[in-house]
């Protein structure tokens, strides 16, 4: 799952800790008495030259074009522009074992991952705002000799993806478990990717933690939708509720209201036609059912691989009848990982589950700390 994007963030992390360290090789004591002196007499300084007298073996720290800054070997004052309180401020720092990251260390690595984000289909505001994050948490910061450059690039990356997959998360377990019951689930999306069968594996996954729940078919508009329903309530033994082909889909999930109530049963999982979301009298119909039947819950279901294109449908959905979160099916079969990353930034709705496999124990309640540690190669 998401191989193609842990491959692209694990290179961010070794080139952002390569070009940090590079310019964090150590100084002798002396050196770094001499620097720490230089920089006080900088400080008060008014003006004239603020070149600091280091030695030959002082650490080559990179500029913007990734030319060597550090100051002259011969002891030579350094350029103005190359010299300075921050720049001091910085030789001290790498005198104590320690290293400020500035803006052109991470330049490049940051260009990289910019690319490497979009390449792998992540809604460009979503590639920015991590960006900025990233530098945010970097920049100006002080890598103690105690923390390794990977473990400040891990963090500063860590935060920044979690800032982003965690909009709007919430336990979905409290909210059903809290709820008054029957609890109304309806499910939207297009066609084919994974609704039924994301239907029948949350069933399950609600009778594992002692839920009961009724299927309703509010797909009336496909020939064969109550067949292929009809298999997975067979296969776990769930009652269904449907209608004959071309009836009210807001009928049927209202009867399987009714029926939850009427039998005490905590859950009703209502299905809905697949439809483009270009399609105005199916969208229409899925504001009626809002209406009638006023879920408990709307679930927007599309396919990870699907990438930005998922992204788009979920914000249409959501306009058309306001979704509470989404469910990212074939992540197993997703390299890219865009979507999981994009989804939740763009509408400001969670995802709450990955479908990860065809089995009716393949759907996996999503976390954004257990995925952003996945991707990191924490787990
Ligand atoms: N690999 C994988 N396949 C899945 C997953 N979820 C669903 N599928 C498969 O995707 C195909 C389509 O699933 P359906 O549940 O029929 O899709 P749907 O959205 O209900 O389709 P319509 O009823 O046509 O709208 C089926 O072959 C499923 O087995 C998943 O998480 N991983």
């Amino acid at each position: 799952m998401f191989d193609g994007l842990k491959d692209k963030l694990s290179s961010f992390r070794e080139d952002a800790a390569d070009e940090v360290e590079e310019n964090a090789e150590p100084v002798d004591a002396e050196t770094a008495a001499d620097t720490e002196a230089a920089a006080d007499a900088d400080a008060t300084a008014d003006d004239g030259p603020t070149g600091d007298p280091v030695e030959a073996e002082q650490p080559a720290a990179s500029t913007a074009d990734g030319a060597p800054s550090t100051e002259p070997a011969d002891g030579e004052p350094a350029d103005g522009d190359d010299a300075g309180p921050g720049r001091l401020k910085r030789a001290a720092a790498f005198a104590t074992g320690k290293v400020i990251i500035e803006e052109e260390d991470l330049e490049g690595p940051l260009q990289d991952l910019e690319l490497a984000l979009l390449s792998s289909d992540v809604e460009m505001s979503v590639a920015d705002r991590i960006l900025d994050t990233v530098r945010e948490k970097m920049i100006g910061e002080t890598r103690a000799q105690v923390q390794t450059t990977d473990q400040l690039v891990t963090e500063a990356l860590h935060d920044a993806l979690l800032d982003v997959i965690g909009v709007g998360q919430f336990d979905f377990e409290e909210r059903i478990a809290e709820a008054d019951k029957p609890v109304t689930i309806v499910f939207t999306g297009v066609n084919g990717v994974g609704k039924t069968t994301t239907i029948a594996k949350l069933s399950e996954w609600l009778d594992e933690r002692g839920y009961s729940s009724v299927l309703a078919n509010g797909d009336t508009y496909r020939a064969g939708a109550n067949e292929q329903i009809r298999e997975h309530a067979e296969a776990l033994d769930r009652k269904l509720i449907a209608h004959d082909q071309g009836g009210d889909p807001a009928a049927v999930i209202y009867d399987g209201v009714e029926y939850a109530e009427a039998n005490d049963v905590d859950v009703v999982l209502g299905d809905t036609a697949g439809r483009l979301h270009t399609s105005n009298d199916l969208m229409a119909q899925l504001e009626k059912i809002d209406r009638v039947v006023d879920p408990d819950m709307t679930l927007f279901v599309d396919e990870a691989v699907a990438g930005q294109d998922a992204v788009k449908r979920a914000q249409e959905f959501d306009d058309a009848a306001a979704v509470d979160g989404s469910v990212l099916t074939k992540a197993d079969a997703d390299s890219s990982g865009g979507a999981a990353i994009s989804i939740a930034y763009v509408t400001g709705k969670p995802i709450l589950f990955l479908g990860v496999g065809q089995g009716y124990d393949d759907l996996r309640l999503f976390d954004p700390e257990e995925l952003v540690d996945e991707l990191l190669g924490e787990q």
